[in-house]
């Protein structure tokens, strides 16, 4: 399948233990697929894995059939975009030009396009961070400077945005317009993984859920299948009753 991201058989082992056991799966465009699990699961490891930042101990990675590590670093920055979980700036930078990074895997260093232009004044515009292009990203407070690294990506315009929960530091609104930024971005054909600790995020957006726990695959299908009160309560210990809020599953913990 084209530009698909596969993985087989991958495990990781850290502290002296497997903390991803030999899992398997099959990520499509034009998705989302969401990963849920409890702490530790290993839900970031499979991320930072599937981006190509970290290798497994064993197990394969296949981007459109070809294995991850055969991918230049400009190639893979170019296709995969990937946001991790604690984002940091150590530079006394202005927000646009460190958006701008983002368009990297397509300018190959050179100064930016008017094209690669356009895409950070989109990305800016995505992610409500418009107003803050001329602030030292050093200034930004934990919400703002999340939704600019979001841009960053986006600005990359990945055939694959991998996103290691987003959302933990957005208020409600940007919380919202985070999600359907990430729902938009897959309708226009890119595959969207996105690690997220909300049920009822994930219940709001994705196509496609993998549940983990204990470095395992407990559940791996549609939402529909995978986001029910008995395969959350496996996968979280805690009772879950869904409610039909006119149409709109909701998922509410007992
Ligand atoms: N360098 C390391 N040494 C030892 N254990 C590690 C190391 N890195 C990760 N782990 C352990 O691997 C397990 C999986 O970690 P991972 O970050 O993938 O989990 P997670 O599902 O993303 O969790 P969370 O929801 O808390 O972010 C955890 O128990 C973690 O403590």
């Amino acid at each position: 399948m084209a530009a698909a991201l596969a993985f087989s058989d991958l495990t990781v082992r850290k502290g002296g233990r497997a903390i991803v056991c030999g899992i398997s799966g099959h990520l499509k465009r034009g998705a989302v697929t969401a990963i849920l699990g409890p702490n530790g699961a290993g839900k970031s490891s499979l991320l930072h894995i599937l981006a190509g930042v970290e290798q497994p101990r064993s197990g394969t990675v296949l981007l459109g059939g070809a294995p991850l590590g055969t991918l230049s670093a400009q190639e893979r920055a170019r296709r995969i975009g990937f946001l991790p979980q604690k984002g940091e700036v150590h530079w006394n930078l202005a927000v646009k030009s460190l958006v701008g990074l983002g368009r990297m895997g397509h300018s190959a260093g050179r100064s930016l396009s008017q094209e690669d232009e356009a895409a950070v004044v989109a990305a800016l515009a995505a992610t409500d961070v418009t107003h803050l292009s001329d602030r030292s990203a050093l200034s930004l407070s934990g919400g703002e400077l999340a939704r600019v690294l979001l841009a960053r990506v986006l600005a990359g315009a990945p055939e694959w945005l991998l996103a290691d929960e987003p959302l933990g530091s957005l208020d409600p609104a940007h919380q919202l317009a985070v999600l359907k930024r990430l729902a938009m971005t897959a309708r226009a054909g890119a595959g969207v993984v996105v690690v997220l600790h909300d049920i009822n995020h994930a219940a709001r957006i994705a196509d496609h859920v993998v549940l983990m726990k204990d470095g395992a695959m407990l559940a791996d299908g549609a939402a529909q299948d995978v986001l029910t009160p008995d395969l959350l309560e496996a996968a979280f210990s805690v009772r879950f009753r869904l409610v039909n809020d006119g149409g709109r599953r909701l998922f509410v913990a007992e």
